[in-house]
C-alpha cells in the first residue's frame, strides 16, 4: 500500500505522539491488562463491517487492553456543521494519513474511499490486518492479529463507493460523519457511553479521540432484566459484555491520558465478539446486534 503514503501530501500537526505515551514506570501499574493476546479484528457481516473478537476467554471486571489513540481532534455534536470544527478534524485526519496510512486505510476503508483511495487488494491489506500494524497503539494487552477471509473482505469492500476527486467540502463531511461515529469523548474521566456521542464536548482541552482497535468495537442494546422463576435455569449471558473508561481514575492508574481502557463486564468466551452499548436513542444505523436479531435457536431474554 505503498501508494497511499506517496500520494498524502498534507501538513498539519495535532500535537500529540501517541507512541511516546504508551510506555509508563511500572510503579504506576496497578493491575493492568495482561500482556498476552487480547484481541482479533474479524468481520460481523457486510451491514456491521468490521468488529473487536476476544482472543482468550477474560473473567468479569478483567482490563482486556489500553490503547492510545491514532488521532485527536475537537469534536462536538450539537456544533458539528461549525467549518473550523471539521477543518481541525481534516488537519487530524490527513495528519495521521501521513504517518499511518496504511493502518488507517485498511482499518477504515470507507473513510479513505471518501478520500479517493480506493479500498487495497486484499493481498495488500492483509499484512497489515494480519501483523501488529493495527495493535501498534496498544500500551496493554496485545493484538493477534485478524480472521478477515479474502471474501469476506472482497464481498465488503465491493459495496464502498469510491469518491474520484473529492473537494475539500466532501472530505470534511466525510471526516465529519467518521467522527460521529467513532470518535470517544476524552474529556477527563470519561467512561461508558457511545463514540461520538450527544454529549461528546470537545474544546481545546478536551479532544475527541479515534482508537485504531477501541473504535471497531460495536454496539449492541442492554436487555431489560430477564424474568424467569427460581426453578428454571438462568438464561445464557446476553448484551454488551464490555465497558470503556478514558483516561486514570479509580485504581486503573496505568491508564493514560488520552488512553481508552476497556474491561470485561462479565465473563467473555475466547471468539466473542466484543461489545457495548453505544446509549444513543438514534444510533444512526439499524441495529443488528445480538439483542435485537439473536441468533437462530437461542432463547429470547428481553421481556
Ligand atoms: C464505532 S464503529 C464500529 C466499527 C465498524 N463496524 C467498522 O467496521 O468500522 C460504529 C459503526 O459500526 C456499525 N455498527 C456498530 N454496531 C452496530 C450494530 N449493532 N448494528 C449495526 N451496525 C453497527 C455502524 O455502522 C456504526 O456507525
Amino acid at each position: 500500500m505503498a501508494n497511499i503514503r506517496s500520494r498524502v501530501n498534507f501538513k498539519s500537526d495535532d500535537g500529540f505522539d501517541a507512541s511516546k505515551q504508551s510506555k509508563l514506570p511500572d510503579k504506576f501499574l496497578r493491575n493492568a491488562p495482561k500482556d498476552e493476546p487480547a484481541v482479533r479484528i474479524g468481520f460481523v457481516s457486510a451491514a456491521v463491517g468490521y468488529g473487536l473478537f476476544a482472543a482468550r476467554p477474560f473473567k468479569q471486571d478483567e482490563f482486556i487492553f489500553t490503547e492510545a489513540p491514532i488521532l485527536s481532534s475537537l469534536f462536538h455534536e450539537a456544533n458539528s456543521d461549525d467549518p473550523s470544527l471539521t477543518k481541525c478534524q481534516l488537519a487530524a485526519y490527513r495528519n495521521a494519513l501521513e504517518t499511518h496510512g496504511n493502518e488507517l486505510t485498511a482499518a477504515y476503508p470507507v473513510l479513505a474511499a471518501s478520500h479517493g483511495f480506493p479500498p487495497p487488494a486484499f493481498d495488500e491489506v492483509e499484512p497489515v490486518l494480519n501483523s501488529d500494524a493495527l495493535g501498534k497503539f496498544l500500551a496493554h494487552g496485545r493484538f493477534a492479529g485478524s480472521t478477515i477471509t479474502r471474501e469476506e473482505y472482497e464481498t465488503f469492500t465491493s459495496k464502498i463507493r469510491v469518491n474520484p476527486s473529492p473537494s475539500d467540502q466532501d472530505c470534511r463531511l466525510a471526516v465529519r460523519n467518521f467522527f460521529r461515529h467513532y470518535a470517544f469523548d476524552a474529556r477527563k474521566n470519561s467512561a461508558g457511553g457511545v463514540p461520538g456521542g450527544a454529549k461528546a464536548v470537545a474544546t481545546q482541552a478536551h479532544g475527541a479521540c479515534i482508537y485504531l482497535l477501541g473504535s471497531l468495537v460495536n454496539h449492541c442494546c442492554t436487555p431489560r432484566a430477564p424474568r424467569f422463576s427460581r426453578t428454571e435455569e438462568a438464561p445464557p449471558p446476553v448484551g454488551p459484555n464490555c465497558c470503556w473508561r478514558i483516561g486514570p481514575q479509580g485504581l486503573a492508574k496505568f491508564i493514560e491520558k488520552k488512553h481508552i481502557c476497556v474491561q470485561a463486564r462479565r465473563d467473555i468466551e475466547e471468539g466473542e465478539q466484543l461489545t457495548w452499548d453505544y446509549g444513543k436513542r438514534d444510533l444512526g444505523f439499524v441495529c443488528e446486534c445480538s439483542t435485537c436479531r439473536p441468533p437462530a435457536g437461542s432463547r429470547c431474554s428481553v421481556m
